[in-house]
Formats: structure tokens, sequence, C-alpha cells
């Protein structure tokens, strides 16, 4: 039956042909039955189906009543310390299946990692080719990915448990009002024989202590996250993670910085919130950094982090991603101890509350109201006494308000669409408003501020940044060029054979050779009285740190150097804030 069927078919299509001619070959030159061979595979296919069901329901049944399992999403944090441990599992590293995934490492990371594989190249024409240059191009190439488990199902062994990690994607629709649809979100399973969850909670520990062991002297950062990937739980998105800024790189009075570390040790210990709680006072404590650009307000924030060991979550105002809404639950979803830092909140253009716009509106018909009986009233008088002088007061005064109206209000569409006083103060100190944050606003502007937002209880603490004294450039100067001479000696003391690496290289290197010889002739006495000297010569309360900084990084090696060109540097930075140009003549 079956020869017949195939005999009409065969005519019609190059498949079934091939199936007849297999068929034909079957019988013919095998002298096997092709109907047996054919109930064969059946068996076999219907076999393994029901095989494979049942493993499936076993190993369901393993799952659900022998095994206890945690889930991890995507987009949570322990997400990453997870992923990150599994790449170091030996036993994942040799696994048959599994994920490339390439790895962005920060400047920080791979200090360590290039210092012994550099690649220098000459400048070519430029210079004749006498000094040689860092070449990265086959960095890309020389970085290697990090290897995590393949989608599905994983299994290993650790501390004598075995594990079973099973990672899925799927399609993740979102319903909230944070916006619509999503991409796919990856979840992960991890599971282990037995009914208590501990091991799995340890093996989460493990995975985080590893994440942190090298970030233990960092400052993490966060800012929001893009509105699409955001979700209830999880509004921040870690942006850097940065080396701590020491306290001592950052110049400013010593007593000022005293009294603030000491304010925020207070406030961060364990026992604050229970002192609060009983006086009925909201746990927050705001600080405002006011002062002209580049006197240290954003450094001293994140020295500050680093002093405490918290992370830094950053917002700006102007933000198009971040709407009132957005701003408040931001600060609803913020850790036990973080910093939140508004920065430059003077431009941060804070639309009008539209309310404040009404009453202004209604104040403003009274008065129109008012200005309209009192020259009626004055016309009558001018009649009566020929007074005609001056324009009183009250007119005056409307134009003033109509003129503030115009920079906020209906005449700037653009503006309506931003966050207004009324809801960053919500946002602040709101009563959905998370306690235990610290609150660092940065301007550059404070007479610019609205009171309501400097008011105690939202800023508590007022610290002024100001330029660099005599005194503090000395100090900048001796940072400066005391670190880098401490960071060779280090080098040296540590290891013979970094030591010489160091040398070797700067052997090859002409220029850096000779640096280090200028770092090194200078003598820590030596090095203290050209500081003294640097300072003497920098005019009080004229730069700012970071302009010093900025003169001292291009001489950066060279201390003698800076010292000889600084008073023309003065001079010339002088003249040009003078004629106030933006443009630099000596740097
Ligand atoms: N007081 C200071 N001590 C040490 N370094 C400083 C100080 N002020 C500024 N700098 C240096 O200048 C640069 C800019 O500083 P920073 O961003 O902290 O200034 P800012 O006051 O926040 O400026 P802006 O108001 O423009 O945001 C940094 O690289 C920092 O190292």
């Amino acid at each position: 039956m079956v020869d017949t069927i195939l005999t009409t078919t065969g005519h019609a299509s190059p498949l079934a042909q091939l199936v007849l001619f297999v068929y034909r070959l079957l019988g013919t030159q095998f002298g096997l039955d092709p109907s047996m061979v054919l109930a064969i595979l059946g068996f076999v296919w219907g076999a393994l189906k029901i095989g494979s069901q049942i493993y499936d329901s076993i190993q369901r049944f393993v799952d659900d009543y022998l095994m206890c399992a945690m889930y991890v999403s995507e987009d949570d944090h322990i997400y990453m310390h997870l992923m990150k441990w599994l790449s170091h599992h030996p036993s994942i590293k040799n696994n048959q299946y599994l994920m490339a995934q390439t790895v962005w490492k920060s400047a920080w990371e791979e200090e360590d990692e290039l210092e012994g594989a550099l690649f220098w190249t000459n400048g070519g024409e430029v210079d004749g080719g006498d000094n040689m240059y860092l070449n990265f191009s086959n960095q890309a190439a020389k970085s290697s990915p990090r290897f995590v488990p393949a989608m599905g199902s994983t299994a290993f062994w650790h501390k004598g448990t075995y594990f079973r990690v099973y990672r899925k994607k799927e399609s993740f629709v979102n319903t909230h009002s944070w916006g619509g649809p999503m991409k796919d979100l990856e979840e992960v399973r991890i599971s282990c024989f037995g009914r208590s969850i501990d091991p799995i909670k340890q093996l989460l520990s493990d995975a985080k202590a590893l994440y942190y062991n090298d970030t233990r002297q960092k400052t993490t950062i966060y800012r929001p996250r893009v509105k699409e990937q955001r979700r209830d739980h999880n509004m921040w998105q870690q942006v850097a993670r940065r080396p701590v800024r020491p306290m001592s790189t950052v110049v400013l009075d010593s007593c000022e910085k005293h009294d603030i570390l000491s304010d925020i040790n207070e406030y961060l210990h364990p026992s604050t919130p229970r002192w609060y709680a009983s006086r009925g006072i909201p746990l927050r404590r705001g600080y405002l950094f006011h002062g002209p650009p580049g006197t240290g307000k954003t450094s001293f924030s994140f020295a500050l982090a680093g002093v405490f060991g918290i992370d830094i979550y950053v917002i700006s105002l102007q933000d198009p991603g971040v709407n009132e809404e957005d701003l408040a639950t931001l600060f609803t979803k913020l850790p036990r101890r973080c910093i939140v830092l508004l920065e430059d909140i003077d431009t941060a253009g804070l639309r009008r509350d539209p309310s404040a716009e009404n009453e202004d509106k209604a104040e403003d018909d009274k008065s129109e109201d008012k200005n309209k009986k009192d020259k009626k009233k004055k016309q009558k008088r001018k009649a009566e006494t020929s007074d005609s002088e001056s324009e009183s007061e009250p007119e005056r005064k409307p134009k003033k308000r109509s003129s503030r109206k115009k920079g906020f209000g209906k005449s700037n569409p653009a503006a309506l669409e931003g966050i207004s006083l009324s809801g960053l103060l919500n946002a602040i100190d709101g009563v959905a408003s998370h306690e235990g944050r610290i609150l660092i606003m940065t301007t550059n502007k404070p007479e610019a501020l609205d009171e309501a937002l400097i008011r105690p209880g939202r800023v508590d603490v007022q610290v002024n940044f100001s330029n660099a004294t005599s005194v503090q450039a000395g100090e900048l100067f001796h940072r400066m060029y005391e670190a880098s001479r401490m960071k060779e000696t280090t080098k040296t003391v540590n290891g013979t054979a970094r030591v010489e690496e160091v040398v070797e290289k700067t052997n090859d290197q002409p220029t850096a050779r000779h640096c280090l010889d200028e770092l090194d002739s200078v003598t820590a006495e030596d090095m203290k009285e050209i500081a003294e000297e640097f300072g003497r010569r920098i005019p009080e309360g004229i730069f700012s740190p970071a302009e010093i900084q900025g003169f001292l990084l291009k001489r950066k090696k060279f201390p003698r150097r800076a010292l000889d060109e600084v008073s023309e540097w003065v001079e010339a930075s002088l003249r040009q804030k003078e004629a106030n140009s933006k443009v630099l003549t000596v740097q």
C-alpha cells in the first residue's frame, strides 16, 4: 500500500521522490522491510516523547517536593552579583554551554591588568619618532570576555551542595504607569536539594561578598533609570564605581570639615532614628553647599560618601526623563543610608506652581482693581490738589510681578513641563518621602533660591565654598606632587618585579624618565617650601581650586617648573578675568 501511495505521489514533489527512493533502497539494497523500519522509527520517536515527558514530570516532582528554589530578576542588583560569581566559578568555566559577555571595565579596574602589558608606538612624523606614545589599538582584542552559564539549566557543586541554575527570558509587559511595554526580562532560578533554603542564601551572600570584594574602597554612583527600564522596585541604576575620594584631598577649612563630619556621623548613628521619632521630628538631614564653580562642592560630597561608606544617588532636575511624579517615587526608593545629590539647583529652572500662578493672577487682578480705584481716587485728588507728581507704589508693583511671571508662567510653555517648586519640596519632605537619607544640594547662586527650599528642616546646614586662599593653594600644590612621589615610593617598596618594570619602562621613555627625575630630585622639605612659596604667589580668593588644579595638572611632574611659571599664569589669568574673556592666553 505504501508502495502504491509513494508511486502516485512520487511524481508530485521532489521530497516525495526522495522518500520513494530511500524506501526502495531499503527494500532492494538492504533487504529490509520498509514498513517495519517505519514502524520502528515511529516507536522510537514515541518512546523518546514519553521518556521526555516522564523526565519532565520527575524533574517537576523533584523541584516541587525535594528541592527549594530562589528567583532572581535581571533588574535586581543581586543578578549582577550572581553573574559575576558564576563567571568565577571553576566548574562553570569548564561548562559545555556558556554565554560570553563583554565586560566594560572602568579606568581603575583595568589599571593593574594594563600596566604589565602596555604597548608603545613612536609618534611617527610628529616629532621625528624620538618620543614613544601609548597605543591602545590592540587593547580591545586583548581584553577577554566573561563566561556565564547559557540560557537553560546548569548544575554545579559549591561547598558540598549541589545547585542548579536555570536562566530564562520572559517578555515583560509593564502595566504600571512608568510606561508601556518593556524589553525581555531575564529571571534566574537557583535551586538545591533539601527543604532548607539556607544554602542558596549562603551562595548569594558569597556572590555579594565577591562582588564587593574589590569595591569596598569605592563609592557607587546611581542615577535614575531610563523611563522604559524602570520598575517599581528598581528606579535607580548604578552608573559608576569610583575609588573613594580621600577627605584629605578636598581643601576646605578643617574646622568646617570636622563639623560636617561629626554632624553626619551623629545623624547616621543607629540610635538617632529613635531620638528623632520620640520628638516627632522627621529623620532627614539636608545640606546646602554653595559657592563659585570649581570650589569643591561635588568633590566634598563624594569624599563624605567615602568616609561613611555610603552610596551617592544623583538627580538632575533638568533631566527630561524625570517628572514630578518620578521625582517623588525616586525619593521613596532609596536605601536606608545614602547621599542624595541634587546638583546646581539654581539652574534647575523650576517651574512655578500652577496654583501659585493662579494665586498670583488673583492677586494681580485684585491689585489691578485696587490700582484702578486708586487711580480714580488719585485723579479725583489730582483734580482737587493738582498734585501730579510720582507714580504710587501699588502701580509699580504689578509691573514687577508680571515681569516675574514672564519667566515662569504661560509665556514660557516649555517651563510648564518641568518640575515645580512644590513638586520638589514634596519629594524632599513629603509624607511619603524617604527617611534616613542625607540630602546635599549644590548651587552657585544661593541668593536665587526660593526661601521655602532652604528653610530649616529642608536645609539644616549651609556650607560656603570659596575660591582658594594662598594657604589652600599651597595645600593643593603639596597634595598634587607629594601624592605622586608617594606612589612611586610605594611601588619601589612593595615588590621588586614591579619596580624593575617601572624603571625599565621609564628607561624606554625619555620623557617619563625625565619626569621621575624631577620629582625624585625634590626632597620632602624642599617640596614643603616650594608649596608654601607657590601659595604666596597665588592671590587670596581669586582663583578656584579647580583653576589652580588645572594649572598644576599641566605640570603634574614638574613642581619647580610650576613654581617658576605661576606668576606669569596669575598675571595672564587676572587680565583675562578683567577682560571677561573665556580665552586663555597662558595655560
Ligand atoms: N576645595 C577643593 N579641594 C580640592 N580639589 C578641589 C577643590 N575644589 C575643586 N577642586 C577640584 O576641582 C575640580 C572641580 O571640583 P568640583 O566639581 O567639586 O567643584 P564644584 O564646586 O562642584 O563645581 P560646580 O559648581 O561647577 O559643580 C575637581 O577635579 C576637584 O578635584
